[in-house]
């Protein structure tokens, strides 16, 4: 990710000793739920990032001691802690790029569904507020499940009378990370060379990584591809489980809100061809929402990627999520407009 933010600081001359940031246009970044497991270091990550000049980390509590902490790192953002509802409008005011990773995480057990009865109404709430303060910033939504808490977002702005669906992304940033890690593995592939798009939503049968596509190719056997798909579609379940009841991802996920939010900067800031899977207002299937390939650009979403070739594999887990993610973007649509 700063490969090519220094690279992009290079190809403007901007870079001589360390980045020229001076250069670079003035960007706020608001993470919401800063304080907690994947907020603090996804805090940290966005404090790296040059594209970043002002880093605003809200939550309900705890947020004066991460923002004194971070704020010490010698990296260009100005960074301000905000606790508590009242400050909240402060903490959005002139956003970009707005990241969500408010909410409860799973326990062992638990689906991504039972968290939306928590987590529909804080999302419900830190969205109506964006309207409000910062109704042209980019959502990054992280908080689950994700393929509810997205439409709940936009039912919120279409009754402020701000959605723009170019501006709202749900992040499965994560599942393309695993999938490119665990393809990696059986491929015997550089993991810095690899790519697997990954579509479909944010949650066990619906994330569908399309491993016919992979690069570089490895002609690996189907028994291996549909091992491979069923690790990527557990991935969050088996780190669930490993922390026994001490959360979810939280390191691997604010590595992958900071590619995701890095790719949202750099679209706004006019470099070409930012690429990335999200989980997007979408015209692909259809579903409402449904997560591609994205081009980012200087409004959010510049193009929606269609899905490309399929192997009957993969066809045969498009149909089957199909049911599932209607269910829960309706779910989140009803939510929305009965409360
Ligand atoms: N999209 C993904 O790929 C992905 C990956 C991992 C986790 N998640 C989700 O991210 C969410 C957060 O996970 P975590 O491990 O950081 O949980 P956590 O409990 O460690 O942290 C959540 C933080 O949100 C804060 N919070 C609660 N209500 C809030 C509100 N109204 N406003 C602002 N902040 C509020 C809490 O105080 C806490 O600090 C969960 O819903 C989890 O399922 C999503
Ligand atoms: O699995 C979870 O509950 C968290 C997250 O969605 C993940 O994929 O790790």
């Amino acid at each position: 990710m700063f490969r090519s933010v220094a690279r992009l600081a290079a190809g403007k001359h901007l870079l001589r000793r360390g980045y020229a940031t001076a250069s670079l246009p003035d960007r706020k970044v608001a993470v919401l739920g800063a304080a907690g497991g994947i907020g603090q270091p996804l805090a940290l990550l966005m404090k790296l990032n040059p594209l970043v000049s002002q880093l605003a980390l809200y939550d309900i509590a705890n947020t004066p001691g991460v923002a004194a902490d971070v704020s010490h790192i010698n990296s260009r953002s100005e960074v301000a802690g905000y606790v508590g509802e009242d400050q909240l409008g402060q903490a959005l005011e002139g956003c970009d790029v707005v990241i969500i990773p408010a909410g409860v995480p799973r326990k062992p057990g638990m689906t991504r569904d039972d968290l939306f009865n928590i987590n529909a109404g804080i999302v419900k709430g830190l969205c109506s507020a964006i309207a409000k303060y910062c109704p042209h910033a980019l959502v990054n939504m992280i908080s689950n499940p994700v393929n509810s808490t997205v439409p709940i977002a936009a039912e919120v702005f279409k009754k402020a009378g701000t959605y723009d669906e170019r501006k709202l992304f749900g992040v499965t940033t994560l599942d393309v990370v695993r999938a490119k890690t665990f393809y990696a593995g059986k491929a015997k592939a550089n993991v810095a060379d690899v790519n697997v798009p990954v579509v479909g939503g944010h949650a066990g049968i619906t994330i569908l990584p399309l491993f016919s596509q992979a690069t570089p190719k490895a002609n690996l056997p189907e028994d291996v591809i549909k091992a491979l798909t069923k690790r990527t579609q557990d991935g969050g379940t088996e780190v669930v489980e490993a922390k026994a009841g001490k959360g979810s991802a939280t390191l691997s996920m604010a590595y992958a809100g900071a590619i995701f939010a890095d790719a949202c900067l750099k679209g706004l800031h006019g470099v070409p061809d930012v690429v990335e899977c999200a989980f997007v207002q979408s015209t692909v299937t259809e579903l409402p929402f449904f997560a591609s390939k994205v081009r980012l650009g200087k409004n959010g979403v510049e193009e929606v990627f269609g899905l490309g070739p399929l192997s009957e594999y993969e066809k045969e887990g498009l149909e089957s999520l199909k049911p599932e993610l209607k269910a829960s973007i309706e779910k989140g649509i009803k939510f929305a407009n009965q409360s």
